[in-house]
């Protein structure tokens, strides 16, 4: 078990944390935008940066003021960081604890064939399975990944990810794997760290903060575009909310009348009602603004009655054919109301 507590680290104007972190045998996907501070939270459990406050423990082992080669941790970066001029086989040497595990990690990771090749002539792929190779090569205690897969190309970008969900989980250590790629995130963590502002959003698995994101941030960051505020009412006992001119049943009964919220609706559940004359509690009429087509479905954005805002849609290419929709048609959406989540309560700020 990797425990961080009240880790903090602060360069200039930026702060990371405090954060408190419990990772089991587990692979923890750490997602976040660019410059949130995912690097620093693996360098600091790594040790390659210091720290301004906390505690670092690995199998109740203290690792705060411990070197980096003394740790147990292993920290891979997207490049790979081989050494060029050694083969793949000098590379993957270089960290075993026993030459015995080479051949066998040659094999899991598929790269038997290219073992005395250089380095420097390996593709980005091959790099990356030397790379990772190396690092189990080592036996560590804890895997530290930054990207591993960040400059490769899409096909084997994916492969590779599917790859590796069951090698990590077969390794029976903590893994933290820092991404700023949803799509990596959730195939491959177990968990999800939603990082924003060197700041813990939300910890969950992969589908709850995908179902339920606890902030607008983690909504907007894991694809739920369709963010909008609206106010909580009632009807006949049983809570709706209240949006431009439309009102919703929701699930959702946390909230009292009268508040203010953000509620979202992922784009993929929203659904195109084909009869204009089907009514139904949670439909909403709008016209087509705009068609995008997105290489594995479209997106089409909607304009609600009474709404300044757009509502998005995606439509697998079969449902779009047959929908037949142009710009400016007049569409009935459903919001089913258990796809409707509420987020949280507006703050003052959020509604000036
Ligand atoms: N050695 C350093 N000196 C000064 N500022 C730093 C240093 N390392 C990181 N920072 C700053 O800390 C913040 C967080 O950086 P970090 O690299 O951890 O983010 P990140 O989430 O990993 O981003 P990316 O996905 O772009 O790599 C950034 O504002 C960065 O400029």
């Amino acid at each position: 078990m990797l425990a961080i507590d009240g880790l903090t680290k602060s360069y200039g104007a930026f702060d990371l944390g405090p954060i408190d972190l419990a990772v089991d045998e587990e692979v923890l996907a750490v997602l976040g935008p660019s410059g949130c501070g995912k690097t620093t939270l693996l360098a600091a459990i790594a040790g390659v940066t210091d720290t301004d406050a906390g505690t670092i423990t690995l199998n109740g082992r203290d690792l705060t003021d411990r070197a980096p080669e003394d740790r147990g941790t292993v920290l891979v970066f997207q490049d790979g960081a081989l050494f060029p001029h050694m083969t793949a086989r000098e590379n993957v040497a270089y960290a075993a604890a026993s030459t015995g595990k080479i051949d066998e990690l040659a094999a899991t990771l598929e790269i038997g064939d290219v073992l005395d090749q250089r380095a420097a002539t390996l593709s980005g792929g091959e790099r990356q399975r030397v790379a990772l190779a190396r690092s189990l090569a080592a036996d560590p205690s804890a895997l530290l990944l930054d990207e591993p897969l960040a400059n490769l190309d899409a096909p084997i970008k994916r492969r590779l990810r599917d790859e590796l969900r069951p090698l990590l989980s077969s390794l029976s250590i903590p893994v933290v794997y820092v991404t700023h790629d949803q799509h990596e995130a959730t195939a491959i963590g177990d968990r999800l760290a939603v990082v924003n502002d060197g700041v813990i959003q939300q910890l969950d698995t992969p589908s709850e903060v995908f179902a339920r994101p606890a902030t607008p941030f983690v909504a907007s960051f894991t694809g739920s575009t369709n963010l909008f505020q609206a106010r909580v009412a009632e009807e006949e006992g049983n809570p709706v909310l209240e949006w431009a001119d439309h009102r919703f049943d929701v699930a959702d009964d946390e909230y009292p009348v009268g508040v203010d919220i953000w509620f979202c609706i992922r784009p993929e559940y929203v659904t195109v009602v084909d009869d204009l004359a089907v009514e139904g509690r949670n439909n909403l009429d709008g016209h087509v603004r705009r068609r995008v087509f997105e290489g594995d479905g479209y997106r089409i954005d909607v304009t609600p009655e009474g709404a300044d805002d757009v509502l998005q849609v995606t439509l697998s290419p079969p449902d779009y054919d047959w929908l037949d929709l142009d710009d400016r048609d007049r569409v009935r959406l459903s919001l089913p109301q258990d796809a409707i989540h509420i987020v949280g309560e507006c703050d003052r700020t959020d509604a000036d």
